[in-house]
């Protein structure tokens, strides 16, 4: 699996994810500067990782869904690339219009950064494969922005059509129906505010977040 991760100003998971992504693929991901216009040929998937772009100025993602990358991102999106959004990752995608929804300050207005419990609410993904139906996961998060919002349609549909990836067990940040990550109708797109690239090997002290990107990698190069 050839991957592509984006970097912003203010971006700081970038070097995690690539990590990550060449833990479990065994090959370099292409680091993408957000000036880029253009992702390489065969790229197969692209994250779009964590941190503060742009300061979080404005709202968190705001700026950053302007980037001239973000136009390439979109189109190969609508090719069926595969996008994974990361925490600011995710606000980067809702922003830029990939998936429906708003992240918000946190109900409580505190930053959380904790590990919390989640639960798989839709293992037929390719980015949930390698997770059981149901299944309760651990990951951390770390945002101030993290309260999903989208009004009640929207929410009903994303339940109806299994667009819910991941719900919290927990109460973290106000999400509306406990949302922690979604899918777009096409399900090559996830976003999802906590983070599973801080999760993939022993010196972590979790390796639920490595099933992710093993679940992609296998399910990618079994597609190519
Ligand atoms: N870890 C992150 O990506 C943080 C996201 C964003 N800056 C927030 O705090 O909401």
């Amino acid at each position: 699996m050839k991957s592509a991760v984006i970097t912003f100003p203010g971006s700081n998971c970038d070097r995690d994810m690539a990590t990550a992504l060449e833990l479990a693929s065994g090959v370099k991901p292409v680091m993408l500067w957000h000036r880029e216009t253009e992702i390489p040929a065969g790229i197969d998937l692209i994250a779009v990782p964590g941190g503060f772009s742009y300061g979080d100025y404005l709202r968190s993602g705001a700026m950053a869904s302007r980037s001239p990358v973000m136009a390439a991102v979109r189109e190969a999106a609508a090719r069926g690339v595969y996008v994974l959004g990361v925490c600011n990752g995710f606000q980067v995608l809702t922003e830029s219009g990939l998936l429906p929804g708003a992240l918000m300050r946190n109900a409580g207005i505190h930053f959380v950064c904790r590990d919390v419990k989640l639960t798989v609410e839709n293992s037929r993904s390719a980015f949930t494969s390698l997770y059981a139906q149901g299944e309760q996961v651990v990951f951390p998060v770390a945002h101030h922005d993290g309260n999903f919002f989208a009004d009640d349609a929207t929410l009903d549909r994303l339940e109806g059509e299994g667009r819910v990836a991941f719900r919290y067990a927990e109460q973290v940040n106000g999400s509306a129906r406990n949302i922690a990550g979604i899918l777009n109708d096409g399900g090559n797109v996830l976003g999802m505010m906590p983070h599973p690239e801080r999760a993939v090997e022993d010196a972590h002290g979790n390796t639920d977040g490595a099933r992710m990107f093993r679940g992609l990698v296998e399910g990618l190069m079994a597609a190519a």
